[in-house]
C-alpha cells in the first residue's frame, strides 16, 4: 500500500494555506512535516485525514482498496486535542473508540501497558496528568489497526522517557509496514525518515 498526495492543495476559511504538495510513502516510510506556525501542517493532517476537503489535487491510496476504500479510511488521527471524555474512565474511553474505529488489534489493557500506564485504566480520563492524557490519547493508535497514522504535534507534553517509549512504538509501526505523516517542531527520533517543509514557496 503507498499513500500519494498529488498537487494537493488546501485552505482555510477561504484563503489558500498550501499549494502543490506531492509525497508517496510506501510501507515503512514516515515524513515529517515541518514549518512555521501557521504554515498549514495541521491543515494538511486534516486533509489527508478526509476531515477538511482538498481545494486541489488528491490524495489516494494505491493499493490496499479493497480494505480501504479511501486514503481516509486507512489512517488514524492524532490531533491536538485528546478527544477523550474526561468524565468517563481511561478504559470506557479506550473501549468506545475501539469499537468506534473497529479493525481491533491490542486490548485496552495491553495498550495502556505499551504506553507505561498499565495502573490508570479505572480512573476518570479528567484526572489525570497533561503528559498521561496524550499517552491515553497515543493509545487510541493501538487499540485499533489503521496502517497509516497521521501525528500532529504528537509529543506536546510528553516527557523524555515518554517520548523515547513513543518513538519505540512508531518504529515499530514503521517495521510492520505502517506509514507516518507526522507535523512537529521537534526532532520525534526516528532516523532515515523524509521531509517536508511547508511554509515556503506560497
Ligand atoms: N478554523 C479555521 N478557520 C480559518 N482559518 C484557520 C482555521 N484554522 C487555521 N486557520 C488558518 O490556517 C492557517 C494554517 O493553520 P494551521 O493550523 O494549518 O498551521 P500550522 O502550520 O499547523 O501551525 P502551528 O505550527 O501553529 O500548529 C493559519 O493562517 C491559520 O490562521
Amino acid at each position: 500500500m503507498r499513500l500519494i498526495a498529488e498537487n494537493l492543495c488546501g485552505e482555510r476559511g477561504g484563503e489558500q494555506v498550501f499549494q502543490g504538495i506531492g509525497f508517496d510513502l510506501g510501507e515503512g516510510d514516515a515524513l515529517l512535516v515541518t514549518g512555521p506556525n501557521g504554515s498549514g501542517k495541521s491543515t494538511l493532517l486534516r486533509v489527508v485525514a478526509g476531515l477538511l476537503p482538498a481545494s486541489g489535487g488528491l490524495i489516494r491510496l494505491a493499493g490496499g482498496r479493497e480494505t480501504f476504500p479511501d486514503a481516509a479510511s486507512a489512517c488514524h488521527y492524532l490531533g491536538h486535542g485528546n478527544a477523550l471524555k474526561t468524565a468517563l474512565s481511561v478504559n470506557e474511553n479506550l473501549r468506545f473508540w475501539q469499537e468506534f474505529a473497529g479493525d481491533p488489534h491490542l486490548s485496552v489493557g495491553e495498550a495502556l501497558d505499551m504506553v507505561g500506564l498499565p495502573q490508570v485504566g479505572d480512573l476518570p480520563y479528567g484526572y489525570l496528568s497533561t503528559g498521561q492524557r496524550r499517552r491515553v490519547s497515543i493509545a487510541k493508535l493501538l487499540v485499533s489497526y489503521r496502517p497509516v497514522w497521521l501525528l500532529d504535534e504528537p509529543t506536546a507534553g510528553l516527557d523524555k522517557a515518554s517520548e523515547a517509549q513513543f518513538a519505540a512504538l512508531m518504529g515499530a509501526h514503521l517495521e510492520d509496514g505502517g506509514i507516518i505523516l507526522a507535523a512537529t517542531h521537534i526532532p520525534l527520533g526516528l532516523e532515515g525518515v523524509g521531509a517536508l517543509r511547508m511554509g515556503e514557496g506560497l
